[in-house]
């Protein structure tokens, strides 16, 4: 006896409806077409502040200072962050202006918050951030610091509530799990999962060498 046949649509949004609006974030009812042709409706979030020619909402900079004599270190910020009434651990970020593109976004952020003057090293494509919430979308920034340049030797930042940590690259998760520890701080999950991936690409192939892929 054969199955019945799975009716399938390609998923598509039809509408996009207003539910309330503020002056950075507005709430809309999306009604969309599901894969077995089924209207329904999503509540989503989105940013206001989106500019015309501007793939992603904003900027994350993943910063790596290099100095002589010392560990590289990532860049990272700590700041109270209203919507979970909490400081956060994240990395330098922030909006894209108009006609900016990511990579100057990224490094008009990172001198903002940090002080640190960089140079763009790498990009990602335009990452979303909460899909099943919001259409908020970023690209990570990969810059280079050169400690030793004297334009970084003291960083002088521009934002008075962003404390600016220093962790290093080689223990950057135990480091991160320590502030955790001591501290009342919520992680950014990008900043974890990068963590993460560090001391998997880094530690464990050293730790059992006679395995192959
Ligand atoms: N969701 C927001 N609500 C606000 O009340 N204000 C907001 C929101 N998002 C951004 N901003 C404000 C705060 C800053 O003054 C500017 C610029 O933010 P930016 O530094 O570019 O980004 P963050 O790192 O996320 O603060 O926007």
């Amino acid at each position: 006896m054969s199955s019945p046949k799975k009716v399938t649509t390609e998923p598509h949004v039809t509408k996009e409806e207003l539910i309330a609006s503020g002056s950075w974030v507005k709430l809309e009812k999306t009604t969309y077409v599901d894969p077995s042709g089924s209207t329904r409706t999503w509540e989503t979030a989105k940013r206001t502040t989106r500019v015309a020619n501007s793939a992603a909402d904003g900027v994350g900079i993943i910063a790596l200072l290099k100095r002589t004599l010392h560990k590289d270190c990532v860049v990272m910020v700590k700041q109270f962050r209203p919507p979970l009434g909490c400081n956060v651990l994240e990395f330098p970020a922030g909006l894209i202006d108009e006609n900016e593109s990511a990579e100057a976004a990224a490094l008009r952020e990172l001198k903002e918050e940090t002080g640190y003057k960089g140079e763009v090293v790498g990009i990602t494509p335009v990452t979303c951030l909460d899909p099943g919430l919001s259409n908020c979308t970023t690209q990570i920034v990969m810059v280079h610091i050169n400690g030793d340049d004297c334009a970084n030797i003291n960083p002088t930042q521009q934002l008075e509530f962003v404390e600016v940590v220093l962790l290093p690259l080689d223990e950057f998760q135990q480091k991160i799990d320590v502030l955790l520890q001591k501290e009342k701080i919520i992680v950014d999950s990008k900043v974890y999962i990068y963590a993460m991936g560090m001391s998997q690409a880094f530690f464990k192939p050293r730790e059992l060498p006679v395995l192959k892929q």
